[in-house]
């Protein structure tokens, strides 16, 4: 269970994003908006990597606030177009998570042989395209034992082959380990690809679900 409690998001003293309460259980939800609506400020907000009023609950109980170094270590998130140090390669930056959250549920060697990152991950990521940045980015939030992962746009850039073997490893991750979803994308997700549990939508600035 996810819980969001009376979060408001200003920048410049302009109102972005205000969410009074949501709870959300545990499921796959499909975050809507256009262009501007919000919706990576609140992946933001709910990872906990800016500022901002009000608190996030993680397992109803673990406050991105109060135990801010434990909530990390339960919220993955990947961006919607991921930056790295240009020097370092894709397997220091596997490492590096791996290191700091372990190896997780699932073997990440087979999801990094599966998404065919061991051709370049020990190429520096400044030689990446932009696929190749988003496959890596994608792995590192598979890594660990997250509660919950935030995918912003995990369709954008990803050639076809990738975007089932994606769904696999979120209904995987969200079958065999209880893990929930929160995705970002303005692709339509059918039903026969991903089993969503609702949709959340950014109406007039306020994050509901509907
Ligand atoms: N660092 C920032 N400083 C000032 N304003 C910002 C900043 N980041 C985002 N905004 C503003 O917040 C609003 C929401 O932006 P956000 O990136 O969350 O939208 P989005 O729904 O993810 O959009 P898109 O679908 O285009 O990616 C926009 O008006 C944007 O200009």
């Amino acid at each position: 269970m996810i819980t969001l409690h009376q979060i408001q998001k200003k920048y410049y003293d302009s109102l972005i994003i205000s969410v009074p309460k949501l709870e959300l259980p545990h499921g796959i939800y499909w975050m809507q908006g256009g262009n501007g609506a919000g919706k990576t400020t609140c992946l933001k907000i709910i990872a906990g990597l800016i500022p901002f009023e009000g608190d996030v609950l993680v397992k109803s109980t673990i406050s991105s606030k109060r135990q801010p170094v434990q909530y990390r270590q339960m919220v993955s998130y990947a961006e919607a177009e991921p930056l790295y140090p240009a020097f370092l390669t894709g397997r220091d930056l596997l490492q590096l998570h791996t290191g700091a959250r372990g190896e997780g549920y699932e073997s990440i060697t087979e999801l990094s042989a599966l998404l065919g990152i061991p051709a370049f991950i020990h190429n520096p990521v400044s030689s990446y395209s932009s696929g190749m940045l988003k496959k890596l980015s994608l792995l590192l939030a598979f890594t660990g034992r997250p509660a919950l992962i935030l995918l912003d746009e995990p369709l954008i850039t990803l050639d076809t082959a990738t975007i089932p073997i994606l769904y696999d490893w979120i209904r995987r991750f969200h079958t065999q380990h209880g893990v929930s979803f929160v995705i970002t994308s303005h692709q339509l997700i059918t039903a026969g690809e991903l089993q969503l549990t609702a949709t959340l939508v950014i109406d007039n600035k306020e994050l509901k679900k509907v």
